[in-house]
């Protein structure tokens, strides 16, 4: 099972890659260069072997990133991973929210009659759905919150567009800026895809002093730490079989 996770930033990286490590003094390999934009950290844990790639910030960065990787190598996961905000109270800052839903919350058109998905115009999609059955026992083991997780090009700063966006997806536990970009790049492989976010911010009104970057880098850690196990787990039972499934959706897997 060969899983790639991309994180928009370097520091993001690190804390997965120290989530993987099997032992915290052992040192980070050095990352491999893929292309001269991109590089990557293997990590290897029994029954798993994992590329994390800095992708960028943002969808479009995320997704020339993860379709990059995907184009040089056959994986057979691809996970959107970093810090978020979190909706509140569902997702407090320093808990992690692992994706049943993916969706490009900004990606449409604004009418009078409100915002309109590119789906509903006819363009397209604009959810990806990870595979059920992971997601929940991510969840799980990380002690996530199940929720759909929106990604935006503008990261919210007032209270009114967080109150619109919680209207428009009452359910939503976090957003951020690259999962559904990192989705795009799977589904045009044909490959499944996991986001998980550790929550730095709330979504609401911009208040540089109420982020917490560094207890959400540390619950990426922890979060990757026990999702290892299960990745691996996930990958012996479905991961030999991606090869045969490109093309088909992986929601139900
Ligand atoms: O200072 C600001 O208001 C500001 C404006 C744009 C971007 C930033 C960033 O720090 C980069 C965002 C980076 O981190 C993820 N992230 C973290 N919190 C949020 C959020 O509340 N909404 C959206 N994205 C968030 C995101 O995935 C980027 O990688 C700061």
């Amino acid at each position: 099972m060969r899983a790639l996770v991309v994180t928009a930033v370097t520091a993001e990286a690190d804390s997965v890659v120290a989530g993987l490590t099997p032992h915290p003094d052992t040192p980070a390999p050095e990352p491999r260069t893929l292309t001269g934009r991109y590089a990557a950290v293997r990590c290897d844990l029994p029954g798993l072997a994992v590329d994390v790639l800095v992708g960028g910030v943002g969808p479009a960065a995320a997704a020339a990133g993860a379709a990059t990787a995907l184009a040089l190598a056959d994986y057979t996961l691809v996970v959107s991973a970093g810090i978020g905000g979190g909706f509140q109270p569902a997702a407090p800052v320093g808990s992690l929210v692992v994706a049943d839903a993916i969706v490009a919350a900004d990606l449409g058109a604004r009418t009078d009659e409100g915002f309109v998905g590119v789906h509903a115009l006819g363009f397209g999609t604009d959810v990806h759905l990870p595979p059920a059955g992971l997601a929940a026992r991510a969840a799980e083991a990380t002690g996530a919150l199940l929720a759909p997780v929106l990604t935006v090009s503008t990261v919210t700063g007032t209270a009114a567009r967080a109150a619109e966006l919680a209207a428009l997806h009452p359910l939503a536990g976090a957003e951020a800026m690259e999962g559904f970009g990192v989705a795009e790049a799977a589904a045009a492989h044909g490959l499944p895809v996991l986001e998980i976010r550790a929550v730095s911010n709330p979504v609401g009104p911009r208040d540089r002093d109420a982020w917490r970057i560094g207890d959400a880098l540390a619950a990426l850690t922890a979060g990757f730490r026990a999702l290892g196990p299960v990745l691996a787990n996930w990958g012996e039972r479905h991961g030999e079989r991606h090869g045969e499934r490109h093309g088909e959706r992986h929601a139900d897997r």
